[in-house]
């Protein structure tokens, strides 16, 4: 653990970090897809809960760190950038955008949906970064696809059969799930948005990335570019695969800019997930070649060549970037060695983290012990709270620690890192702040924190969603009497609006995040 370690010009310590996931607890029963769809028929399938069977122990917040597994690349950039090379630093850039996709090759399961308000932190002093990610936006649905089936229409213009039925896919969600990340390494900042607009295109899922990715090196040089699509194959039938197609432009504030080229996989082509591309500088001339797999390794040569891929040879170039060997214990869920070690919890991490760390999930949490059945059940009434809540979500949920100005990108605020020095999570300005003020502008309310027994959560959230419709209609539906009445009843005649605001304070003290 205390070791150092000489890592280009900074010297780094050495952590010990887990190698492998947990022998799972039992074993995994085998569900098709198909029989979630088929006891689906009729139902809002946004309102079916995915059994956990589908998704791989790591949140979306978590993956989007994966995309830093090489940040190794910035490292050198900057020290490329410092010594008067900004073409080898904007090689090691290109290099570095491509890296990130190297990890896709092989998964096929989904990553957790985070919850309204859930974060995440990776603290790698090994590597001289310190990662934060957080679910900025509120979700209307869970899935980002609804599938439904139709029997009753003969006549369908949907591609697709299962069993003799045919399925119709359908997108619901308008909202894709954002995330904000920001990320600090020795000598550069990276930080952006993670956000995808899917479309379901007859033959696959097309993921197309919305907003840019910047990157700032300490003396100020900034590159920024977007993210390629990706297309997701095989939904219904066969294995699941992903592809990335597209252009990347990696535009730069001085001399350099990189266009990359992902080309798209087609059947006559025996060379798959192949990248190319060029550096060009402020005059447009082209004065490097790039090339490479995306799955694989980039190399580069001086100059501009616009030949074929074969008439590179290790000769005439040079290696930029190589994917590590995949770990010795491989995961059901093909996990690089990186990513096995994010979702690790070690009782010293434990007590520093916030509650709405990913780690602390305890379905997914579950699904890594391989306790699935503990795991489903847990997902199930994580994603029912959540959607209780909706209403109040929806009128005035911020996230804590990202901002943004009108429009524009949300950005990371700050704070976090000192908050988690202090160890204090609940004395900094919170949720239930915001939400106090939006909703409840009465000011002669008193906020009293009563002292309620344990009530389920559910039902703190059913309340504070019917709160919150009452107060728009300025009237209270008569079931929400009722349930407002059991409820006085059983905490002993306490004030109504004392108890709303306890359960309102008690339920948005982290988003909807409390576990
Ligand atoms: C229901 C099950 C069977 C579907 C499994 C779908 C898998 C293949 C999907 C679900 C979510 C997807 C990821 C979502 C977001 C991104 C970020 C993007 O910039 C690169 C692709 C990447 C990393 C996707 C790769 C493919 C992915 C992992």
């Amino acid at each position: 653990m205390c070791t150092e370690k000489e890592n280009s010009d900074s010297v780094y310590p050495q952590i010990e970090r887990r190698k492998r996931l947990p022998d799972p607890v039992l074993r995994e029963k085998g569900v098709s897809l198909w029989s979630v769809i088929k006891d689906s028929v009729g139902k809002d399938l946004t309102r079916v809960c995915l059994p956990v069977h589908f998704n791989e122990p790591i949140s979306s917040l978590q993956k989007c760190f994966e995309d830093l597994e090489y940040s190794e690349l910035l490292d050198q950039a900057y020290k490329h950038g410092k010594e008067g090379d900004s073409l080898q630093r904007i090689l090691n850039v290109a290099a570095f955008a491509v890296s990130g996709y190297s990890s896709t090759e092989g998964r096929d399961c989904k990553p957790f949906n985070p919850l309204l308000g859930e974060t995440y932190e990776a603290d790698y002093p090994e590597r001289g970064v310190r990662f934060f990610s957080e679910k900025v936006n509120y979700t209307p649905f869970q899935a980002v696809v609804s599938i439904y089936l139709n029997r009753s229409v003969q006549i369908s213009v949907s591609k697709f059969h299962v069993n003799g039925l045919p399925l119709k896919l359908k997108q619901v969600s308008h909202h894709p799930t954002l995330i904000a990340f920001h990320c600090e390494g020795k000598g550069w900042k990276i930080w952006g948005e993670s956000n995808l607009r899917a479309k379901f295109s007859g033959r696959s899922i097309q993921l197309d990335p919305i907003g840019v990715i910047t990157l700032e090196f300490d003396d100020g040089e900034i590159f920024q570019w977007s993210k390629v699509t990706t297309n997701i194959y095989n939904l219904i039938l066969g294995k699941v695969y992903c592809d990335h197609h597209g252009l990347m432009h990696i535009r730069g504030n001085r001399q350099y800019s990189c266009k990359l080229k992902f080309k798209e996989q087609s059947i006559l082509e025996r060379n798959r997930h192949q990248v190319h591309g060029f550096v060009e500088d402020l005059s447009g001339k082209k004065v490097a070649t790039l090339l490479g797999k995306w799955d694989d390794s980039m190399y580069y040569i001086n100059g501009y060549e616009s030949g074929k891929p074969k008439d590179f040879s290790p000769s005439n170039s040079s290696l930029l970037w190589k994917k590590n060997d995949p770990p010795p214990n491989p995961t059901r869920y093909n996990l690089t060695a990186f990513a096995i070690t994010l979702n690790e919890l070690t009782p010293e991490l434990q007590e520093k983290l916030p509650p709405t760390d990913s780690r602390l999930r305890p379905d997914q949490r579950g699904l890594e012990n391989g306790e699935f059945d503990k795991a489903n059940a847990e997902k199930q009434r994580l994603e029912k709270r959540q959607r209780m809540s909706r209403k109040l979500q929806e009128n005035g949920w911020k996230p804590r620690w990202f901002k943004k100005d009108g429009d524009g990108p949300f950005y990371y605020a700050g704070g976090y890192w000192e908050t988690r020095e202090q160890g204090n999570w609940d004395g900094c300005p919170n949720n239930a702040q915001t939400l106090r003020e939006n909703h409840v502008a009465n000011s002669d309310m008193k906020l009293r924190v009563p002292s309620i027994p344990e009530l389920p959560l559910d039902l703190f959230a059913e309340i504070a969603n019917q709160y919150s419709v009452a107060s728009r209609k300025r009237h209270h539906s008569e079931e929400f009497d009722l349930l407002i009445r059991c409820i006085i009843r059983a905490v002993n005649g306490r004030s109504f609006k004392g108890l709303v605001l306890y359960i309102m304070n008690h339920f948005f003290i982290r988003g909807n995040c409390k576990y």
